[in-house]
């Protein structure tokens, strides 16, 4: 399961966290604007946008689970497995394979405006990289002017407005933003008690309004969950204050290892979660075992330059002793 969302104060935010049961070998990595970006079926592009984000590195290419770039436009993939169904190449088409959709859109686009004339003409197909078979995901798209939900399926490219600026995994997006109709009663206020005169109810504790809030970690529960905490999110606008309370709003869908089983003694666990100030080019992120938040910013890199700077997350636990 995996769960991202956006976050707007003085810049705007985007993050996501990536749960999985196993790593790839995940680094953060700057793409600089002269890095040739060799597209499968749209050729080699030396020009483009400089973007930062979590990738795997493989025969030198950054293959982005999530990033943005130097424009405040960020991207994030999550798993969408048994929906994702991509296109068949065409000829005279903008045919993009899905490994390379966040370098083609983030390399081109300076907002969410010119992402959705991009994604009008294109068409996204299943090309494999190498031994990798084609990852099954959706994708959300966002700038501070506001957020799109990307799906393929067997019906064909569907780009849906996504006005709750999150996005898990199944069902189909319609689905998800349906299902919050089932939660429009709750509130971080406490209840009114409006289930009969003839009872006498009591607010036995504070929290009581988001009654109702679920609290698995199925992607539907966490879709409504995650919401929730992001509109009602109260924060100052400071650096510190925003990154650390996007922290809190991703910490609500955590995955903690042993409650999701996939496989026999096999568990998904939140193995990073990240939060990337888009205004400003910085990748924030923790791990499963590191809580202190670490950062690479793309502009102390060299964005000019034709070639990836790469950066392995700090994942042993940063302890701060006092005494
Ligand atoms: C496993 C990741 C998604 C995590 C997630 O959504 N978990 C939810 C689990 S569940 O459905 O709810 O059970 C996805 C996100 C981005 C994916 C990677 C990126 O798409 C880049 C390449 C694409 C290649 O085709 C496959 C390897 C790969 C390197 C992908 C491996 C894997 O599929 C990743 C890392």
């Amino acid at each position: 399961m995996c769960t991202a969302a956006t976050y707007q104060t003085k810049d705007f935010y985007f993050g996501r966290t990536l749960d999985y049961e196993f790593s790839y070998g995940d680094e953060i990595v700057v793409t600089p604007r002269k890095f040739p970006l060799d597209f499968c079926h749209m050729g080699k592009c030396d020009a483009h946008y400089g973007m930062i984000g979590m990738a795997h590195v493989a025969d030198g290419y950054p293959l982005y689970y999530d990033a943005v770039n130097e424009k405040g436009v960020g991207m994030a993939g999550l798993n969408f497995v048994g929906n994702a169904v991509y296109q068949k190449v065409e000829e005279g088409r903008e045919n993009v394979a899905q490994y390379e959709l966040i370098p083609w859109v983030l390399g081109q686009c300076a907002n969410l405006q010119e992402v959705r004339k991009l994604l009008a003409k294109m068409n996204l197909v299943g090309t494999p990289f190498g031994d990798f078979p084609a990852a099954q995901l959706h994708w959300i798209i966002a700038d501070a002017s506001g957020a799109i939900t990307l799906e393929c399926t067997k019906d064909g490219l569907q780009v849906y407005d996504n006005p709750a600026g999150v996005l898990t995994n199944n069902p189909p997006f319609p689905m998800q933003m349906f299902q919050l109709n089932n939660y429009a009663g709750l509130s971080p206020k406490q209840p009114e008690h409006r289930f009969s005169g003839q009872i006498p109810f009591t607010s036995y504790s504070r929290g009581m309004g988001a009654m109702g809030l679920p609290g698995d970690l199925s992607s539907e529960s966490r879709f409504a969950r995650v919401a929730f905490v992001k509109c009602n999110s109260v924060s100052g606008d400071s650096e510190k204050e925003s990154v650390s309370q996007f922290f809190h709003i991703l910490g609500s869908v955590d995955q903690q290892r042993g409650c999701c089983e996939v496989a026999e003694g096999k568990y998904e666990i939140t193995i990073y979660t990240s939060c990337c100030n888009a205004s400003k080019g910085i990748y924030y992120y923790t791990t499963y075992d590191n809580h202190q938040i670490s950062a690479v910013d793309m502009h102390r890199t060299d964005l000019d330059s034709k070639t990836l700077s790469c950066y392995k997350p700090v994942t042993e636990e940063q302890i701060f002793c006092q005494n």
